[in-house]
């Protein structure tokens, strides 16, 4: 029987409420990248970065691995405001750790505010830098919901991602 090619697919999907950025006592954080003009912030136990939990999801589902939740609970208040970067840096060492290398990104946000395409470079280059691989590793566009939904609403932001990993070395 031949061997499995060594590269692998994951898909991570999350979505967090948008509060008013006084009741969350934070800035609203996308992709590592604080949108301080915007009034509104996501909710969550972490600093709730949508963008950056759905890109440690793919990774982690690419690696077979189980999920975000698993890894950092929230339950656990070591993991209350904190910076998702931190998460995303960990997820890359699990992934490391099991002798797998980071191909590419590409992730989606659904989000009818704020604008996010003047901040999409340096949103590529935080996560890119969190990643240790290239910016052009990392892919990432934004759409509204055109009105539909709640997240059409503007009460949610939604992020959908993919990532290609391949085994570098054997474990
Ligand atoms: N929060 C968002 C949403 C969209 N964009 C940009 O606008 C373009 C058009 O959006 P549609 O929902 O009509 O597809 C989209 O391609 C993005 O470039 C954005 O910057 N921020
Ligand atoms: C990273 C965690 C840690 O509490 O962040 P949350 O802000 O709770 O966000 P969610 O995407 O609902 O779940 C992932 C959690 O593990």
């Amino acid at each position: 029987m031949s061997s499995a090619p060594p590269f692998r697919i994951g898909y991570g999907y999350d979505i967090h409420r948008l509060v008013p950025a006084a009741e969350s006592g934070r800035p609203l954080v996308l992709g590592g990248v604080h949108f301080t003009e915007t009034d509104c912030a996501l909710d969550g136990h972490s600093d709730a970065d949508v963008l950056t939990h759905a890109i440690c999801d793919a990774l982690l589902g690419a690696a077979g691995l189980p999920d975000i939740g698993h890894f950092f609970p929230n339950t656990d208040p070591a993991f209350k405001d904190i910076d998702s970067q931190k998460l995303l840096l960990q997820t890359c060492a699990e992934l490391r750790n099991r002798g797998y290398e980071i191909g590419n990104i590409d992730a989606s946000l659904v989000a009818e505010k704020p604008k996010i395409a003047p901040r999409l470079a340096e949103m590529k280059a935080r996560l890119a830098q969190s990643m240790q691989v290239a910016s052009e590793c990392v892919g990432i566009k934004a759409t509204t919901n055109e009105g539909v939904d709640e997240i059409g609403r503007g009460l949610a932001i939604a992020a959908h991602a993919v990532a290609l990993i391949y085994q570098s070395r054997q474990r």
